[in-house]
């Protein structure tokens, strides 16, 4: 029985720090990615969660646009890269796994690939920096609503928008059975 324990616990991995005791997530977040974590009031009648709010100064960026974008189950959104604006990301219904990858050439993090889960379980709002690959996977069984806030005003006549399809070879990251683009 002894070498059953110790076979088995040299083919286990341990468990390292994933959250702190207040809740914060100890995940990796590629450079300059901004977080807040959203609070959320409830009362006997429903609840209230702020999505934006000046007072905070969570970043120096203006508001230019509002708007929800939805994604259906197994769905990616995605690869994205954005060159002039940041995207802003606020999860209101679902869970989503959105996966960042790093390819600014003098970014601290250049190269690594993230993975993030955005939850109406644990609602926050989060950046996307420029030149930063992203694609949002709605891993949930229900319609994800996401509300994004970028940077600037969408252009009509040239988005900033590159696109990579979801299955490239050319980021370390596939999505198994999604589909999308
Ligand atoms: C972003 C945007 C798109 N559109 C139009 C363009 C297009 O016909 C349709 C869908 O646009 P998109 O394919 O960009 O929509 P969508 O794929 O939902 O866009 C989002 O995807 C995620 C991954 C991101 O990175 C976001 O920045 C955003 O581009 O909506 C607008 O009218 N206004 C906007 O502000």
């Amino acid at each position: 029985m002894t070498d059953l324990l110790h076979q088995t616990l040299a083919a286990a991995s341990k468990d390292q720090p994933t959250t702190t005791t207040d809740g914060t997530y100890l995940e990796r977040h590629p450079h300059g990615l901004r977080e807040r974590r959203a609070q959320t009031i409830t009362d006997d009648r429903g609840s209230l969660f702020e999505i934006w709010n000046k007072q905070w100064a969570f970043d120096d960026q203006p508001m230019e646009q509002v708007y929800i974008t939805t994604l259906r189950p197994n769905v990616v959104k995605g690869w994205s890269l954005h060159k002039t604006h940041e995207d802003r990301y606020f999860i209101v219904k679902g869970t989503m796994q959105v996966v960042l990858y790093d390819v600014r050439p003098d970014s601290p993090t250049r190269g690594h690939l993230f993975k993030l889960t955005l939850s109406d379980q644990a609602r926050r709002l989060i950046t996307i920096p420029t030149f930063v690959w992203h694609a949002d996977y709605n891993v949930g069984q229900d319609e994800c609503l996401l509300i994004n806030m970028p940077t600037k005003i969408y252009n009509y006549a040239d988005p900033d928008k590159w696109r990579l399809p979801i299955d490239t070879d050319l980021i370390p990251h596939q999505f198994p059975g999604a589909r999308g683009y």
